[in-house]
């Protein structure tokens, strides 16, 4: 099977302006791929290129082994969208607007259209001007999962919606996924595409930075250390430690950054009294920033080739 989107040196250029340069990534089918960045990084570019709503400058780009420009019509009926931006006509019932996009799909069971709007808790019988924008853009979820398509492109796919409705959401996708669909989410909500994904993308100014697994990331990145003393300790002693980064100490307290081993600061912290111990693992979103400030010791690992 080849793989649902494959991207080779994809660019795209606005006049001057970049979009986005050189993006070369695969997802695998069957994959929940999350695509991070923040505001203006390039993720809807990426989306659009995907879906031939506009032309790269250079490179590539296949999708579900087709060319999404040639292809265009037999690849969109094997697609679920989700625009950042999903605009319908407001004037139709929610209900009519997708019992009308679920005929244009090849006739989605009506009753397939009831189990999402309530499980989204979404009024069918409400025009869509008249909701807000979160049940609008419930509309635009339930027409993208609506007829089990084999690779779901969601662009910023929670914006608007309430902690219950994002939850409901990640069921959803989970389903997807367990019945073998690919899905391809751009995000800035870093816990959603935690709990979800099995790699992120993180584009920073149209670039790839980083493509790895969650847990991968997770193994690649740092521990926040505190250990607490009985009596006051020097600086001097630890800052040297390999791996030991942004030391501070204050009396008995000492606070850093631990790359790698914690061999030698546990040794160097086990020549006094230690009171107290804690290491935490940064979340997704603490690692997306250091990768998106471009510390240059993150930058290091983050680089892909
Ligand atoms: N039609 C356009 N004309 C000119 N520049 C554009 C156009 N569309 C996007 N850009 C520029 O391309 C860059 C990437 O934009 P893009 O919308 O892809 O980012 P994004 O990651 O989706 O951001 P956001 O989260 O804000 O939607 C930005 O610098 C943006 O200003």
């Amino acid at each position: 099977m080849p793989p649902a989107i494959e991207l080779s040196k994809l660019t795209k250029t606005y006049g001057s302006r970049r979009g986005l340069i050189d993006l070369t990534l695969d997802v695998q089918p069957g994959e929940v791929f999350g695509y991070l960045g923040p505001n203006g990084a390039g993720k809807s570019t990426t989306i659009r290129l995907l879906l031939n709503l506009i032309r790269p400058s250079s490179g590539s780009a296949r999708v579900l082994g087709l060319d999404p420009a040639a292809d265009a019509v037999a690849l969109h009926r094997r697609l679920g969208y989700l625009a950042g931006d999903f605009v319908v006509d407001g004037r139709q019932r929610a209900g009519e607007c997708l019992t009308f996009l679920g005929n244009l799909r090849g006739a989605v069971p009506a009753d397939r259209i009831l189990e999402l709007a309530d499980r989204l808790e979404l009024d069918l019988t409400a025009r869509i001007k008249s909701l807000s924008k979160g049940n609008r853009q419930k509309v635009g979820l339930v027409q993208a999962f609506m007829h089990r398509p084999d690779l779901l492109i969601l662009d910023e796919p929670t914006s608007g919606l309430d902690p219950l409705v994002q939850q409901t959401f990640l069921e959803l996708v989970a389903e997807a996924r367990e019945e073998g669909q690919t899905v391809f989410m751009s995000s800035h909500v870093m816990s959603e595409v935690e709990a979800v994904a099995d790699r992120v993308a993180i584009i920073r100014e149209g670039r790839l930075v980083a493509l790895d697994t969650i847990g991968d990331l997770r193994a690649r990145s740092y521990l926040r250390v505190r250990i607490t003393f009985a009596e006051p300790v020097r600086a001097a002693e630890f800052t040297a430690l390999p791996g030991v980064r942004d030391l501070a100490v204050q009396g008995c307290l000492l606070d850093c950054r631990l790359d790698g081993s914690p061999d030698a600061l546990l040794k160097a912290a086990a020549r006094h009294t230690v009171t107290g111990l804690r290491a935490d693992t940064p979340d997704l979103e603490e690692l997306f920033h250091g990768y998106y400030s471009g510390h240059p010791s993150r930058r290091e690992t983050a680089d892909v080739a």
